[in-house]
């Protein structure tokens, strides 16, 4: 007779909800999803109005006094617009600390659940782990993350979300701004007749009509300047190796290899992000391809440009002009050779500063801090799976099933820590690739993992914790005949390698296994072992292996109505008649140690174990 087998595993319920309805066309439909268990273990739980104001020196501050406690506090490190923070404060105490030094943000940061910045603020690996856990989500209220350590962000299971599209025209406009403003020497001519100078010989400009404009990154700014430049009158090509050639058609625009885009342009425009790929796109050597005179406009980032080698290149007269928006250092040395080229127009950083773009980008953050708050998985999501509405709210039950079985898996496990590799099997009759897995996987790496360990797992984290802990999960489909209109007929979980504190769930091929279902939109265990079974994934569950015969369930029944137990399902499965039997009983208390100990001294009963869902 095996003991009687408890884990206490902390239970997490998580609610799906279906896409919500927003009012914003951009507004992102979501599925709300457990991002953070709530109050986890160690994780600080003090409120804004309890916090020790951080030895700020900072200003405009407004430390969140009147703090409401329970609800997150949301950090906004830098100016945001009022439309914006009218959301947040909704739903947040708002601590709104603009020019924190880094020694100040990290002081304040474990006392906030979210922090939303623009390219102004550094958020390194050493935030996330000033933060202490509690921080849940970066907004980044714009489009370039590159201020953002994603790594950290992810490990830390922190999700990172941004704002791409309300600051777009806004970016594109400044870069047609400084395009035409270069080629006619606005800003120089500006200055010399303010300084008293009537200089109409030294500025000459150049046409822009006819020219060859090159796009580098044919995204959504790139392509908003593509469309203002055709409206020029200019020859737009572009170079984009990720770009659809049919939405540059769409637009007039040629996809061209890098090579010819340095080598034919008059023109060439930046909008690609900063990445190690990107970093010092323009050097040297790639500044010799250019056609001599060519003129350059960066409103993407700085670091795409060799700012040294470019100061070169306009010495030289290979470029004849540059105009920056963005420098490798912001705001650049005072002294900067390049800031001052007379040939160098600059701007600081102001692409999306327009009026509509900063309410626009305001709201959108606002809105996707909130809702991952909420526990919402947002469109905007920059370091999480981002699966379309239609395909979060189909899979839902799934999810549901999907962590339970990991949990139920899990707990099966004699020992409970040496696992190390787990399968998982999806039964369906999609094809796979019309089958998103990326989020039951996350949901069933949820489950195995929580009720061992004190790291908490999301969407965000679930892949990274589950190498760190050396657990490697594989998947596999099993494809159906039968309707593709269910995604999924049933998912197994497999646990190699180990041994069981209930024999039976052992199934022939040596592994733990359970098998679950989604019937009627609930989720059901369906198979343990070798064991065919049936009972819905609710409450708890007590699991019996026992000599099948008559008055087992009566049995077992009567011993936990003594003790107050209330049973909501039984189903009994077997091998053959008179042989053994899984019994599963679904119990909605906790049953007290002593009960199951007089569940285990029944004399038919062989083995079981009590399983938290
Ligand atoms: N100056 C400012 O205030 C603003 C700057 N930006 C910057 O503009 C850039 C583009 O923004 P969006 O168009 O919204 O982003 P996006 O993601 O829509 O477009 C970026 C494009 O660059 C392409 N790309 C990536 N690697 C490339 C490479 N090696 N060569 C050529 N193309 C490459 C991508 O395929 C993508 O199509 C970002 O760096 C962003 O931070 C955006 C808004 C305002
Ligand atoms: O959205 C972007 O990528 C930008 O560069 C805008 O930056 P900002 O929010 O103005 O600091």
């Amino acid at each position: 007779m095996a003991a009687p087998s408890q884990t206490t595993a902390a239970t997490t319920h998580h609610r799906i909800l279906l896409p919500a309805n927003h009012h914003r066309a951009l507004a992102p439909s979501v599925l709300r999803l457990p991002l953070r268990a709530h109050a986890r273990r160690g994780r600080l739980s003090v409120s804004a109005a309890a916090a020790a104001p951080a030895a700020s020196t900072a200003a405009p501050s407004e430390p969140a006094t009147g703090a409401v406690p329970g609800k997150p506090t949301v950090l906004v490190a830098e100016k945001l617009g009022a439309a914006g923070l009218e959301l947040l404060r909704e739903f947040a105490n708002v601590d709104c600390s603009y020019g924190l030094s880094p020694e100040e943000l990290r002081a304040k940061i474990p006392l906030c659940d979210a922090l939303i910045v623009r390219s102004g603020t550094k958020v390194g690996r050493d935030v996330f782990e000033a933060s202490g856990g509690r921080l849940r989500v970066v907004g980044r209220a714009g489009v370039g993350i590159d201020n953002v350590d994603l790594a950290a962000a992810t490990e830390h299971g922190c999700l990172v979300v941004n704002a791409p599209t309300a600051n777009t025209v806004a970016a594109a406009e400044h870069g047609i701004a400084l395009l035409t403003a270069m080629s006619r020497n606005i800003a120089q001519a500006d200055a010399s007749l303010k300084a008293g100078k009537w200089q109409r010989n030294k500025y000459v400009g150049v046409s822009l009509v006819g020219k060859t404009l090159a796009i580098l990154g044919f995204g959504k700014v790139g392509s908003e300047v593509a469309r203002r430049a055709k409206g020029l009158g200019m020859h737009v090509i572009a170079h984009d190796p990720y770009a659809s050639a049919d939405r540059a058609h769409a637009i007039g625009v040629e996809l061209v290899s890098m090579e010819e885009a340095l080598t034919t342009a008059d023109f060439i425009s930046l909008h690609m992000p900063l990445t190690p790929a990107t970093n010092k796109m323009l050097n040297d050597e790639t500044f010799a391809k250019m056609k001599k005179g060519v003129r350059i406009i960066n409103v993407a980032r700085g670091g795409v440009i060799d700012e040294d080698a470019l100061v070169r290149a306009l010495d030289s007269g290979i470029v004849a002009q540059a105009a920056l928006d963005v420098f490798t250092k912001e705001p650049p040395a005072p002294d900067s050779k390049l800031v001052l080229h007379e040939n160098v127009t600059v701007t600081p950083h102001l692409g999306a500063s327009t009026v509509e773009a900063q309410e626009g980008v305001a709201i959108e953050i606002a809105e996707a801090v909130i809702g991952a708050l909420k526990g919402e998985l947002a469109a905007s999501a920059v370091n999480a799976p981002m699966v379309p509405a239609e395909v979060l709210s189909e899979l839902a039950p799934y999810v549901v099933l999907a962590e339970k079985l990991g949990r139920l898996a899990v707990q099966l496990v004699a020992g409970g820590g040496g696992i190390k590799s787990v399968k998982v099997t999806y039964a369906s009759a999609r094809a796979p690739d019309d089958l998103d897995t990326r989020l039951l996987r996350a949901m069933i790496t949820k489950g195995l993992i929580e009720p061992i360990s004190s790291v908490f797992v999301n969407l965000v984290n679930a892949d990274f914790t589950a190498k760190q802990r050396g657990v490697r999960i594989t998947e596999e489909r099993i494809l159906l005949d039968g309707s593709p209109e269910t995604p999924i007929d049933y998912i197994q979980v497999h646990i190699a390698h180990v041994e069981s504190k209930f024999p039976s769930a052992v199934s022939e091929s040596g592994e733990i296994t359970v098998e679950g279902k989604v019937k009627d939109g609930i989720p059901h265990l369906t198979k343990v072992g070798s064991f065919q079974v049936d009972v819905s994934l609710e409450g708890s569950l007590i699991l019996c292996r026992q000599v099948d015969q008559p008055g087992m369930i009566g049995s077992v029944g009567s011993v936990l109505g003594e003790e107050n137990v209330n049973v909501s399902f039984m189903s009994v499965g077997r091998i053959a008649p008179r042989k053994h039997a899984v019994m599963a009983i679904g119990v909605d208390e906790e049953p007290k140690k002593s009960t199951l100990t007089k569940i285990g001294e029944i004399p038919a009963i062989e083995e079981f174990v009590f399983l938290k869902l």
